[in-house]
């Protein structure tokens, strides 16, 4: 899997994208958008036109009935309008960025929570997500108000053409004075949102730094190597040298936007000035009504309110549709597995047929050389198969590539003569019961940690079944609830914590409940003591009865009771064969072995070893 593409999306695609989520979510606040534009351009020009009249009636004298009814018609339309404005910004302000934050939170978590594991953990993807992110930082981002820019750009453009209209016929030079302005701020203003463009990538890398090292440093986990190693200065560094860069990035844009506000008051003043003295000029030759100045006069002020408003709505706008694509790149990643219908799995036997890896080879996202390479490896149905080898040799990648978590970059991984990228993925997931070197508790129950399963679908039976069988029902029936004790005190202030030998056995229940047809378990033991280790020894065979197994560890006697042992050397599997044969060979098995016996007294050797005959 290569990092994944950004891709393009037209200003059109997603506007139309917006306005569909908030079409569907709720339709009055569109309309309500709608309303907002054409109000917000019909009160402010009612306003304007009511002293004109008042002025015109009074110079033409007209009867004082005729008086009431034009000024008192136009006070009425005023307070309609208001009210109208009123409630649509209500609506507008409480609803739009609202609707789009939460409905992109929940396609996000759908997304995690489904997407192919090997994109979710990919520097690629965590990229886009920065970028995701930042534009969904607040209800009040740009790229959750899409709709009300639209809304504001559409009322200060009718509000531009109404008022146009009225300046233009005085004289159109008026008109063009304005034109010229509005072009020179757009320039200005076009500049600063290129300074902001061209800062984006570098501050939403900055911010995911930030973000990382603010995790850091209250990770519980990570807490104890701070306070131990007197990590606060190094990441007290870090966070001040990012904040720095960042901070200056965040300035750059700042003085762009307030250049380009200052050229705005200033050719404001001087456009301006320049009209109304026009207008006097006008009035003063007699080429202009009383009542008609009062109107331009007004017209001219608010025309730049209208102008300005353009060019910051549209720039807003470009904005938040750039900031949009940044959340679709990151939403539309697809999935390289199959989704959809996939080949029928193998039924009828519990046992799953034979799974077949032809010449398999990995290589890691952004990664320089292949992690595995020229894997070729048949496990039969039923058989137990237990992979060693020295750190980072390749174990966890490569069952990470057997139960479907991975797809192999080059080569081919079969499941009963299939290649396995034609099954459903999900499909596929089903066959295999899995325990890897670091364990996640879910904040539910103990029995839904085992189940993974709402509590109306858990088979509490099952549930104490697969709890005795990893050796964790002594602690779970001394608890006060029980199966039913809530865990991660982060979420649930009741919830109780389990030491890592004891998330250990709770990760070995989950795999036995799911009782899937292929366990595999990646050092299991690790963390356990060694009379619940020895007791997972012995009852190995009874956990793996009916199964394919694959049990990786680095204690290699305790692999003595696998039907066959792999040795991964530097990413290939360098040795196979019972430990017998890989003791007979004089290899880097047996070298490793001899090593690791030479710190057991002889007799706990054979203690152990007899414990192994055992399973
Ligand atoms: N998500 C990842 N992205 C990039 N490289 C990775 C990733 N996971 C593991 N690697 C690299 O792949 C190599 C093999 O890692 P793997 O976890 O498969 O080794 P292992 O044999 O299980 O090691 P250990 O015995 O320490 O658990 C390591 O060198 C590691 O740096």
């Amino acid at each position: 899997m290569t990092t994944p593409i950004k891709r393009t999306y037209s200003a059109w695609s997603n506007i139309l994208y917006s306005m569909r989520l908030h079409w569907r979510a709720r339709p009055l606040t569109l309309m309500c958008c709608a309303v907002s534009a054409l109000v917000g351009v019909g009160f402010p020009f009612v306003s304007i036109l009511m002293p004109k009249i008042v002025i015109d009636n009074l110079t033409e004298g007209v009867a004082p009935s005729e008086f009431i009814l034009s000024v008192g018609g136009l006070a009425l339309l005023l307070a309609a309008l208001s009210g109208a404005k009123s409630y649509a910004d209500l609506i507008t302000h409480e609803s739009v960025g609202t609707i789009s934050i939460l409905k992109h939170l929940q396609t996000i978590m759908h997304k995690h929570l489904h997407m192919d594991y090997e994109v979710l953990e990919s520097p690629g993807y965590a990229k886009l997500g920065e970028k995701a992110w930042r534009a969904m930082q607040s209800n009040h981002s740009p790229a959750s108000n899409i709709p009300r820019n639209l809304s504001q750009l559409l009322m200060n453009v009718l509000g531009l053409l109404a008022y146009g209209t009225v300046i233009g016929s005085v004289h159109p030079l008026i008109l063009l004075l304005l034109a010229v302005s509005a072009g020179i701020n757009w320039l200005a203003l076009a500049r600063a949102r290129k300074i902001e463009r061209n800062t984006r990538e570098e501050r939403s890398k900055l911010q995911g730094r930030l973000r990382y090292l603010q995790q850091a440093s209250k990770e519980p986990s990570g807490g104890k190597d701070v306070r131990l190693y007197d990590l606060s200065r190094l990441i007290r560094g870090l966070f001040q040298n990012a904040l720095g860069t960042c901070t200056e990035q965040e300035r750059k844009v700042a003085t762009g936007d307030m250049k380009a506000q200052l050229a705005d008051a200033a050719l404001s003043l001087l456009r301006d000035g320049a009209a109304y003295a026009f207008l006097i000029y006008l009035v003063m030759h007699g080429e202009m009504t009383l009542g008609n100045f009062v109107l331009v006069f007004a017209a001219i002020g608010a025309f730049a309110g209208w102008l300005s408003g353009i060019l910051t709505s549209s720039s807003d706008l470009m904005r938040a549709l750039s900031e949009m694509s940044d959340i679709r790149d990151y939403l539309d990643v697809p999935d390289l597995s199959n989704t959809g219908a996939g080949h029928a799995l193998p039924s009828g036997d519990r046992l799953p047929p034979a799974i077949t890896l032809r010449n398999v080879g990995y290589t890691y996202p952004d990664a320089g050389k292949p992690t595995l390479s020229g894997i070729d490896l048949a496990i039969e149905p039923g058989e137990r198969i237990a992979i060693v080898g020295a750190n980072g040799a390749g174990k966890t990648t490569l069952i990470k590539l057997l139960c479907g978590l991975y797809r192999p970059t080059r080569g081919e991984i079969a499941l009963g003569g299939v290649d396995v990228t034609r099954y459903n993925r999900d499909e596929y997931f089903s066959l295999f019961s899995t325990v890897f070197q670091d364990i996640h508790l879910f904040c539910c129950d103990i029995a839904g940690n085992v189940s993974q399963q709402p509590p109306d679908r858990t088979d509490d039976a099952n549930v104490a079944k697969s709890l005795v069988m990893a050796g964790l029902m002594e602690k779970v029936s001394g608890l006060e609830k029980g199966a039913s004790t809530l865990l991660v005190r982060r979420v649930h202030a009741d919830a109780i914590e389990l030491s890592g030998g004891e998330k250990q056995k709770l990760a070995l229940a989950r795999a036995l409940y799911k009782d899937a047809p292929v366990i595999i378990l990646d050092e299991p033991t690790a963390a356990l003591d060694p009379i619940a280790e020895s007791e997972i020894y012995q009852r190995y065979a009874e956990l793996t009865a009916g199964r394919t197994s694959i049990y990786i560890s680095h204690r290699l006697a305790s692999t003595r009771f696998c039907d066959r042992i792999l040795l991964m050397d530097g990413g290939r599997i360098a040795e196979c064969g019972t430990h017998d044969e890989l003791m007979r060979a004089g290899g880097k098995y047996a070298e490793m072995f001899r090593v690791q016996a030479h710190y057991y007294k002889d007799g706990e050797v054979a203690d152990h070893e007899e414990a192994f005959h055992l399973a």
